[in-house]
């Protein structure tokens, strides 16, 4: 029997997952694309890792599934620079993605 939060989680995801319609945090970041990515960031997240943890059920609560999604929008406007692409794009996913974890209908799941 899946735990009503895995269930919440699994429907939140692809509401965030669809605010990054570039991809630029589906997938780890790599020291190829990134340079020296792995030295400045020694937290990485990142979409597909925030699905195969809800699929290992290791976020007991919301806020530790807001927290990875807050790491992960942070990791790039710390790695990026605020004229860039990805910065840009991490700022307004933070925002909106926020928006949508801390709405009225998902607040009754924060225990
Ligand atoms: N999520 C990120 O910080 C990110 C994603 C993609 C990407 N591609 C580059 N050439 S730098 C870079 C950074």
């Amino acid at each position: 029997e899946r735990p009503a939060l895995q269930k919440l989680l699994e429907l939140l995801l692809p509401n965030l997952e669809r605010k990054d319609p570039r991809q630029f945090f589906a997938w780890p970041v790599t020291d190829n694309i990134a340079p020296g990515y792995s030295s400045i960031i020694n937290k990485p997240m990142d979409f597909s890792t925030m699905k195969q943890k809800i699929e290992d059920n290791q976020y007991r609560t919301l806020q530790e599934f807001t927290d990875d999604f807050v790491l992960m929008c942070n990791n790039a406007m710390t790695y990026n620079q605020p004229d860039t692409v990805y910065y840009k794009a991490a700022k307004r996913l933070l925002h909106t993605g926020l928006r949508t974890l801390t709405a009225e209908k998902v607040r009754p799941y924060v225990p």
